[in-house]
């Protein structure tokens, strides 16, 4: 007689319990996703003052005389210009370097480029090698002709290209058809991101008639 009512208080609290306890879990759930939200937006937050000292950094560099402050202006303001900094894309692209022109080789500011600057931008001409001979850092490409005076048509189309840009290769003739033009900047004994910019018109040209293989 007594075992029913006790079995119905019984479930009645296990009853209660478990909706205590659903409750609970509940606002455990809510908790955490807050908490996830806090952590996002605080990342986020970090992202942005990352970037904004970057492009800080970026513009106080920019401001310098070098040659190349052109191309860290235009960093900044494709920095700045984007909404995250995910997007940005390397400053020096192919396009970028042949429209550019050379600069006079004379300018007191100019200064031999880095390996890694180097490194990354003969990826934006990738027919050209870079050599290191004795520290002298320089770029290289080799051509076959089809015949010795097609190797002197090749080298007249080339010296028209230096001569526009007042920059200007070191020309191989070899063998009567082997070709190799290499390019570095005389007056600082290295390579400026003239020797890249006429490496990239070089590529430009049509040339493909004088040669014996055809370009890939
Ligand atoms: C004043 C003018 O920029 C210089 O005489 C140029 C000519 N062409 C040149 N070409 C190369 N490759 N390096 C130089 O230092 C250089 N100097």
């Amino acid at each position: 007689m007594l075992l029913k009512p006790l079995f119905e208080i019984l479930g009645f609290v296990l009853w209660k319990f478990g909706r205590i306890f659903n409750f609970c879990f509940e606002l455990l759930v809510m908790a955490d996703n807050e908490l996830g939200q806090l952590r996002n937006r605080d990342a986020a937050m970090r992202s942005r003052e990352r970037k904004k000292m970057y492009v800080k950094d970026l513009e106080i560099k920019s401001r310098s005389s070098s040659p190349i402050n052109g191309k860290l202006e235009n960093h900044v303001e494709l920095l700045k210009s984007r909404k995250s900094h995910h997007e940005f894309r390397t400053f020096c692209t192919a396009p970028d370097l042949g429209s550019k022109k050379c600069v006079p080789c004379n300018s007191k500011d100019m200064r031999p480029m880095n390996e890694d600057l180097a490194n990354q931008l003969i990826t934006k001409v990738p027919d050209w090698n870079l050599s290191n001979g004795g520290g002298k850092l320089k770029l290289a490409r080799s051509w076959k002709v089809k015949t010795f005076t097609k190797g002197l048509e090749f080298f007249q189309a080339i010296a028209n290209v230096a001569e526009a840009e007042g920059h200007h290769p070191d020309l191989h003739l070899v063998g009567w058809n082997n070709v190799t033009v290499e390019i570095w900047t005389h007056s600082v004994g290295g390579l400026t991101e003239n020797d890249f910019i006429l490496a990239a018109k070089i590529d430009t040209l049509n040339l493909a008639h004088l040669l014996r293989i055809k370009p890939k």
